[in-house]
């Protein structure tokens, strides 16, 4: 049943399925061999890292940073605030961020430039969405589940002031419920 505050469904729970499965693949295949560190950006990646990283049949490294620049709202605050920082060092390592969403690219970009400082060995994105009509700053998301359209979007870990991240599916929230939350 869909939530009484979304508009329409954008991508439903068989399609994101397909979509984790078509990357599972990829990255199957791209890092056969290796020791990856599949870096989860809290909080909006946490589903999907559960869900593709059980598609992965070689055992998978993971680790965790909290990230937050949205602040609850539908636009970027610009200013990319690390709340938790990782346990282990990324020195010479393979680094897979795992991203729910790429929007206007600034967090990534800022992660991309630190773990560079760190020294990782490699950094790639795997990201469940690509917002790219929204770009602000050059990120290249080297694996896409799917492309995203140029709307605010919830659901699948994604949040509207904290809610929704719970919705199995993802969409598009009712206009009055942004006017309800405005005082
Ligand atoms: O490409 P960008 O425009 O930088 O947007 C993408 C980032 O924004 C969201 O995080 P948010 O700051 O909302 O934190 P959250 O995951 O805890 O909700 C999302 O989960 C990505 O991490
Ligand atoms: O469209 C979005 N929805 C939720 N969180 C987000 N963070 C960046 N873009 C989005
Ligand atoms: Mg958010």
């Amino acid at each position: 049943m869909m939530n009484q505050d979304m508009q329409k469904v954008l991508f439903s729970e068989e399609e994101i399925a397909q979509a984790n499965h078509n990357l599972a693949q990829q990255l199957m295949t791209d890092y056969a061999g290796k020791n990856p560190l599949f870096v989860c950006i809290l909080k909006g990646a946490i589903v999907f890292l559960t869900d593709l990283m059980r598609q992965l049949p070689q055992s998978a490294e993971i680790d965790f940073m909290d990230v937050s620049s949205y602040n609850g709202q539908t636009s970027s605050s610009g200013q990319v605030r690390i709340l938790k920082d990782l346990d282990v060092s990324v020195k010479g390592r393979d680094v897979v961020f795992v991203e729910d969403i790429i929007d206007t690219g600034i967090t990534l970009k800022e992660l991309t430039q630190l773990f560079k400082s760190r020294q990782a060995k490699s950094i790639k994105i795997v990201a469940l969405l690509d917002k790219e009509a929204n770009r602000q700053q050059n990120v290249h998301v080297d694996y896409v589940g799917l492309s995203c359209p140029d709307e605010f979007v919830v659901g699948y870990g994604m949040d509207y002031q904290e809610c929704y991240r719970n919705l199995p599916y993802i969409g598009v929230l009712k206009p009055e419920v942004y006017s309800k939350a405005e005082y």
